[in-house]
């Protein structure tokens, strides 16, 4: 495919994503479809429709449009390009510009629409993050860098590294987490690596895995992960100590791949049924990452922050404080329990803690920290409460 044809075509899979279809869906139906697209024309046709719905708002301000073809030519536009040069009409590229689309089109204005955010969330960004709010916005409009988690029980960073480069997969040291590699070349084969196969790493964001080097456990614990889902951060524990490890998550089905995970990875953990918590009960330390609005992680999975609504949100908030509430009583005396979100929004992170320490007694905070962007991962929020 010409690159003239690959946007034509992103042009047309937003056309889809926009009337409600899911991205993901959207990009295995079209490639399903279309046997001539070779492998670099499928991921230059997706970078191209993740890079719009991370700047959907302000694309659609400089295109003009909010439709498919607005948002490429606002994208064309935001990258300097005369989109006359990528619109000409012939081959399999997108028809020229219409007299029409030549004059629309307005430069975002400062706030929500320049920093790519529904109206409604900008409060909540600016409540959480002051000024830094435009500079995070930013940097949620741009990829997110690749991360992987080093599995040090069974190798270090250093050997790692040695072993992918051999294999033409360059890394540097990543950020937030001494676990953690950026993947600088070669990240598209990294599944296909002999190390991935050896169980060596995880894909796992940097500042997911500083979070998980932020619980407190120790050999020989009981550890719960209540809402473990794929089981990433449960893994993430298990390499840090030897563990009687149990995953938990009201969806099971979620929690599907982690037995091969974790036999890849070579760690012991136990699946559990809702039903079976309280029997397994008490447990040392147990860890909810719970379900959140993902504001932290917009960059890596842009949909959300426009599918996301209030009404979902003030649903999310409710489920957060059940889970609180129902996981605590799972705790041992003197026991941890450590709760996380991929959110910015103080309604999920602080606010939650203090309105948790307000209704329920024999608990105190130990530690909390919150991540930005800027800091190089994703943004994440982390509380560590004591039963007393
Ligand atoms: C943020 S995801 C977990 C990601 C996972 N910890 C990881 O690191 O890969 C939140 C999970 O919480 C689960 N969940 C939602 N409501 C729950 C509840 N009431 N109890 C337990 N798990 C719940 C969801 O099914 C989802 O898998």
């Amino acid at each position: 495919m010409t690159p003239a044809a690959r946007i034509a075509t992103a042009a047309e899979l937003l056309d889809e994503i926009l009337a409600g279809t899911a991205a993901e869906k959207v990009l295995t139906g079209w490639a399903r479809r279309s046997r001539f697209a070779g492998s670099k024309d499928r991921a230059a046709v997706r970078d191209h429709v993740f890079d719009a719905l991370r700047c959907m708002r302000s694309f659609a301000a400089l295109g003009g449009a909010m439709t498919g073809r607005g948002l490429v030519i606002g994208m064309a536009r935001s990258a300097g390009t005369d989109p006359e040069t990528i619109f000409t009409g012939e081959g399999h590229g997108a028809a020229a510009l219409s007299d029409a689309e030549r004059s629309a089109g307005h430069a975002p204005e400062s706030g929500a629409e320049a920093g790519d955010m529904p109206d409604w969330v900008w409060p909540h960004l600016t409540r959480a993050l002051d000024e830094d709010a435009v500079t995070v916005a930013e940097v949620l409009r741009h990829r997110a860098p690749v991360y992987i988690r080093v599995n040090t029980s069974l190798t270090s960073a250093e050997d790692l590294t040695r072993e992918l480069a051999a294999e033409g997969i360059l890394t540097t040291p990543g950020p937030l987490a001494p676990t953690a590699l950026e993947v600088t070349e070669g990240a598209r084969r990294l599944t296909s690596t002999i190390a991935f196969g050896e169980g060596q790493f995880e894909m796992q964001d940097a500042a997911s895995q500083a979070v998980c080097a932020a619980v407190p456990v120790q050999d020989g614990q009981s550890v719960l992960d209540y809402c473990a889902g794929g089981g990433g951060k449960t893994l993430a524990l298990g390499a840090r100590a030897k563990l009687h490890l149990t995953a938990h998550d009201v969806a099971p089905e979620r929690m599907r791949d982690l037995p091969s995970r974790a036999r890849r990875a070579g760690i012991d953990v136990h699946l559990a049924e809702t039903e079976a918590l309280a029997e397994l009960a008490p447990f040392d330390v147990v860890l909810c990452d719970v379900p959140c609005s993902g504001s932290g992680a917009w960059r890596r999975a842009p949909e959300g922050k426009w599918r996301l609504t209030e009404e979902r949100l003030a649903q999310l908030l409710g489920i957060q404080a059940q889970i609180l509430d129902e996981a605590a009583a799972l705790v041992a005396p003197k026991g941890v329990l450590a709760y996380a979100t991929c959110s910015l929004f103080e309604a999920e992170n602080t606010d939650q803690i203090d309105a948790f320490l307000t209704r329920t007694e024999g608990w105190q905070l130990e530690t909390s920290r919150r991540l930005t962007p800027l800091e190089g991962g994703d943004g994440f929020f982390f509380a560590c409460l004591r039963r007393i």
